[in-house]
């Protein structure tokens, strides 16, 4: 019984592909290699280089191998290219997901676990942790095609012998403690991974998008999730669909959340670096506090974070990007 990851050569892919060997899982990886890295998986997974929507190269891997479950992390990820390009976004997020779920229905698939996104919420109604419940009212064509595949995903279940459980991730951050892998993402735009880069010295200056919001301090504020603590989530899901639960959707973040400014200082003071910032306008489609509550992933999965910690978060991200310092200077 193996498990198919897509997107497994990418950041958030290549911790799961970890996650899942340390577990004792049989690894097949589907990637097409555009943002991901055939040097950041693991030796022990197979990997097939293509893309999720060939339907000939998916009938060959589940011939090939027992594919018991899929989890889904391949897709275009960057909120604002999706405002300017919003039908590549629908087509590698949305059509694209749903040739994969196609195929996983025809060879017999039973389970799937999709990379959701709080971005599926939009603007909170409140500056309040957000539940699943909440309305649904993505703010970008990024978050509308992951809505999307969340609802073909809900009728599938329906329709057939499927089941399948949506994590929202809240924002992702760090790398794995044993610095086996990390963000690895050229030209990347997430704050955390952008203030390390700048504080080693591989950006001149950090900005910060607006600092007139109604917070603190006046910038936004997130709830940033260790990466290692997100793939603990996957295989609890994993291992919950496996037992025969039904369908689930389930946030993934801590509940508490982190000002820019709390994140540039953190990094400042970790690195012991005082890097160059600069506060700009405001970011197209961002909003002010978004922060989970992920008492259903507590309850429905077990899920108990072990690195609820920013300090640790941050740390481990310094230490990769230190790493890929070295790793680009051979
Ligand atoms: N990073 C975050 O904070 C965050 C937050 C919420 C949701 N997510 C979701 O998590 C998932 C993984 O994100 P990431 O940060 O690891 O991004 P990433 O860009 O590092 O990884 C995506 C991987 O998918 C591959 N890929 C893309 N399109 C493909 C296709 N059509 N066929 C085959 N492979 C393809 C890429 O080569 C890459 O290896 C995405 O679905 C993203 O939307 C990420
Ligand atoms: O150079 C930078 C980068 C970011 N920010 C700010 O930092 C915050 C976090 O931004 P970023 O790290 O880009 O994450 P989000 O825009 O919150 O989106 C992330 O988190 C979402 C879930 O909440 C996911 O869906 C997205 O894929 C993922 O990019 C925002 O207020 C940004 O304006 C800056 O001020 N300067």
């Amino acid at each position: 019984m193996a498990v198919l990851v897509t997107g497994g050569a990418g950041y958030i892919g290549s911790h799961m592909v970890w996650s899942l060997l340390d577990s004792g899982e049989d690894v097949v990886v589907l990637d097409r290699l555009s943002t991901g890295f055939r040097w950041a998986l693991a030796p022990e997974a197979i990997l097939y280089e293509g893309d999720i929507a060939d339907r000939a190269l998916l009938t060959n891997i589940f011939k090939t191998h027992a594919i018991n479950a899929i989890i889904h992390f391949a897709g275009s990820v960057v909120v604002p290219d999706s405002v300017r390009d919003p039908l590549t976004y629908y087509e590698n997020n949305t059509v694209k997901s749903q040739a994969l779920i196609a195929a996983a229905v025809e060879a017999g698939v039973p389970h799937f676990v999709f990379s959701s996104t709080a971005a599926v919420y939009g603007t909170p109604q409140d500056a309040a942790p957000v539940l699943e419940d909440a309305p649904l009212n993505p703010e970008s064509p990024y978050g509308s095609s992951k809505l999307m595949t969340e609802i073909m995903l809900r009728d599938t279940a329906t329709a057939h012998d499927f089941t399948y459980t949506a994590l929202r991730y809240f924002n992702v951050a760090g790398a794995d403690p044993r610095g086996r892998t990390g963000q690895s993402t050229a030209g990347a735009t997430h704050l955390i991974k952008v203030a390390c880069e700048t504080a080693l010295g591989r950006r001149t200056k950090l900005q910060i998008f607006g600092n007139d919001y109604a917070t603190p301090d006046g910038t936004c504020i997130r709830d940033y999730i260790h990466v290692s603590d997100l793939t603990d989530a996957h295989l609890k899901a994993l291992q919950r669909l496996r037992a025969g639960e039904k369908s689930l959707v389930a946030n993934c973040g801590y509940g508490c959340g982190f000002s820019v400014l709390d994140v540039v200082d953190c990094v400042r003071r970790l690195s012991g670096r005082d890097f160059a910032v600069e506060t700009v306008g405001r970011r197209l489609g961002d909003a002010a506090f978004v922060v989970a509550d992920a008492s259903v992933a507590a309850k429905e999965l077990g899920w108990k974070p072990a690195h609820d910690d920013l300090d640790f978060i941050i740390r481990t991200a310094l230490d990769w990007e230190d790493h890929l310092g070295k790793r680009n200077e051979r």
